[in-house]
């Protein structure tokens, strides 16, 4: 899939590994709506977005994952400005095991609204032209990590999500492709706040920086390439792509059927 002409949305687009994939779509040709609950942030990227690509090439909504009114408004506006909606990366996340309900929220109650929303605009069912939905996930999403619980739940959940919206479109004829997207540690505001998201895991912080000492830091571009290859191989549905630093893996799971 060429990303030339193509409209994609990206959810937590202001900073950290959603500003990667943004920047990463636009080299490729793109046009994109950053949504983001950040709007200094947003603002202030859409600027140098701007200077770089000129400024019809983007569009910054502040839009709350957690809000179904706002993720709807957001990309009727996408469609309404752009035509289309072909590709859209649920992104957005937070970790913190104090405010596990919220943690939820975001992390998997928004990557299952803002799915549902998009089918409206993308399904071939709906009158769209199907396209590809990308769920930022993590690793926490393949197995556990002890000291956040709640965020491994929620990124299991992702995983199984994706999977199961992969089989029903291919049953279904929803013309949708969908991947997640599973990296380890990433340098970014997520990662350098978590250590005091623990709540009552913060005991497991140390266990937990060993975790990070053995597997090591990613680099945010082999995060970007790879959210680029699961937008641009149309062979690639349902898959779970775990990036670790230096290498890649598309995961195997157990038949159920
Ligand atoms: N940093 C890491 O080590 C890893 C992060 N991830 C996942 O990657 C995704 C992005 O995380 P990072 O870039 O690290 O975080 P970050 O904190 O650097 O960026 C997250 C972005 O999402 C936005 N956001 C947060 N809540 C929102 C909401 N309710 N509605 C709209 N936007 C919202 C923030 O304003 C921010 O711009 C998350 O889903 C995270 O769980 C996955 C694996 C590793
Ligand atoms: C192996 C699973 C990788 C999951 C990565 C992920 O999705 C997000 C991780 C975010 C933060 C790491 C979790 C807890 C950090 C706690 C203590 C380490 C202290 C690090 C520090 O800044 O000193």
């Amino acid at each position: 899939m060429a990303l030339n002409g193509k409209i994609a949305v990206v959810t937590g687009a202001a900073m950290g590994i959603g500003k990667a994939i943004t920047e990463i779509l636009m080299q490729n040709g793109a046009k994109v709506a950053l949504l983001d609950v950040n709007k200094t942030a947003g603002d202030s990227l859409k600027e140098a977005l701007d200077k770089q690509y000129g400024q019809e090439k983007t569009m910054f909504l502040c839009c709350n994952v957690e809000s179904e009114e706002q993720i709807k408004a957001a990309f009727q506006k996408t469609a309404e400005t752009f035509g289309k909606i072909d590709i859209l990366c649920n992104n957005a996340g937070m970790l913190n095991e104090s405010t596990w309900e919220k943690t939820i929220s975001i992390n998997l109650v928004g990557v299952i609204r803002g799915t549902y929303l998009a089918l409206e605009h993308m399904s071939k069912l709906s009158g769209g032209q199907g396209g590809v939905i990308i769920n930022t996930a993590s690793m926490a999403g393949l197995g556990p990590l002890p000291s956040c619980p709640v965020y491994t739940a929620t990124k299991h959940g992702v995983v199984g999500f994706t999977r199961a919206m992969a089989a029903a479109s291919t049953a279904s004829g929803y013309g949708i492709r969908f991947n997640s997207l599973c990296p380890s540690f990433v340098q970014t505001d997520l990662f350098t706040t978590t250590k005091s998201n623990l709540g009552q895991f913060s005991n497991l912080a140390d266990m937990t920086q060993l975790i990070i000492d053995k597997l090591g830091m990613l680099n945010m571009s082999e995060v970007a390439e790879s959210v680029l290859e699961l937008v641009t191989d149309e062979t690639k549905n349902g898959e779970a792509l775990l990036v670790m630093p230096k290498r890649k893996q598309y995961m195997t799971f157990p038949s159920i059927i």
